[in-house]
């Protein structure tokens, strides 16, 4: 079990992370979810033993590990740029980690060659071990990049927007085999992401952080269904301000013909089995989106139709982001 335990960090006059409280149970997979500058990579940095706190305590099992080395830490990391040896063939890359011990616990040479094979294997780059990382795709060259790290037998495996540089499809299919690949090897896994559906889709909970600090830490369906503070709203999923401080997700809308407040429709799109209806509320700029099913017809752009939320949320005035 990990503990991180009122965590500070400033570079300078700086704060980048303000007393960060955060318990991952073992086989968890954690999404450190926010956006860019929200502290994400410091706090991640720091439970690998990359970046050293200011104030606070990591504990790995009720241990206090925050003197400890990156290496002492037995942690397993992947970053969002492969930073493969480019020197190196695939199987060296693979072998990194273990060639690089110290005495009794370096394996034998034939020991380590066995086992990259048997990670190249796990990776699904069975028989391409001799090529060097420029001869591979981007996809195939950040499954090196886990095989390396999965190499050293980790117990925590930290990933840094693992998946940022590559394209939508290879994005999601590599997505959904790391899931496997974390239940299949009973992982403990913590990833940085500021894409809400792979943090929605991968984690079993998803850390939204904001400014330093952390927002909601919950299930995916917790911060969707019942997000902590408006900025959690805004940021995990879409959602719409209405007057009174009303915060509506666009498919708990819908269209009523008594009553309800009027939007003039000034675009629309097809968003997989929805209408993407978007448009102000009349006489003002609040911008309204809202989903309608696809069997149904469509509003025309120009008119004006009425709305009603089905299910809505508000939140106190104080004590909260904005
Ligand atoms: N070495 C450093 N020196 C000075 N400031 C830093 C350093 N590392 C991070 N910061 C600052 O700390 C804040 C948090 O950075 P961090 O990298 O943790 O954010 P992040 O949420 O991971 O963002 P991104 O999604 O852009 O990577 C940022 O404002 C950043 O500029």
């Amino acid at each position: 079990m990990i503990k991180v335990q009122n965590i500070t960090k400033h570079f300078g006059a700086f704060a980048a992370l303000y007393g960060v409280d955060l318990e991952v149970q073992p086989g968890e997979f954690i999404a450190l979810l926010g956006p860019s500058g929200s502290g994400k990579t410091t706090l991640l940095r720091i439970i690998a033993g990359l970046e050293f706190q200011d104030g606070g305590q990591v504990l790995f099992n009720d241990e206090d590990v925050s003197s400890r080395s990156v290496g002492e830490r037995q942690v397993g990391f992947v970053f969002q740029h492969y930073a493969l040896f480019r020197h190196m063939t695939v199987a060296e890359n693979v072998a990194f980690g273990l060639s690089v011990r110290k005495g009794k616990n370096r394996p034998t040479k034939a020991a380590i060659r066995a086992r990259a094979e048997e990670l190249l294997r796990l990776v699904q780059l069975e028989g391409l071990g001799h090529r060097y990382p420029g001869q591979l795709s981007g996809g195939q060259r950040q499954r090196v990049a886990l095989a390396r790290a999965l190499a050293i037998e980790p117990k925590l495996l930290l990933l840094d927007e693992p998946f940022g540089a590559l394209d939508a499809k290879v994005r999601k299919d590599l997505r959904r085999w790391l899931k496997d690949l974390h239940t299949q090897m009973g992982l403990t896994s913590i990833f940085v992401t500021h894409d809400q559906e792979e943090a929605l889709e991968l984690a079993d909970r998803v850390v939204v952080m904001d400014h330093g600090r952390i927002d909601q830490a919950g299930t995916p369906e917790q911060v969707y269904m019942e997000p902590a503070t408006p900025f959690v709203s805004h940021f995990v999923g879409e959602t719409n301000l209405l007057p009174g401080g009303l915060h509506v997700r666009p498919h708990d809308l819908e269209i009523v013909t008594d009553g309800g407040d009027p939007v003039v429709v000034d675009n629309l799109f097809r968003k997989g089995g929805f209408w993407r209806v978007e448009g102000k509320l009349a006489g003002s700029d609040t911008v309204i989106e809202l989903d309608l099913d696809a069997s149904l017809p469509p509003p025309a752009l120009g008119t004006t139709i009425f709305i009603r939320p089905r299910r809505s949320k508000t939140f106190p005035q104080t004590g909260v982001s904005p």
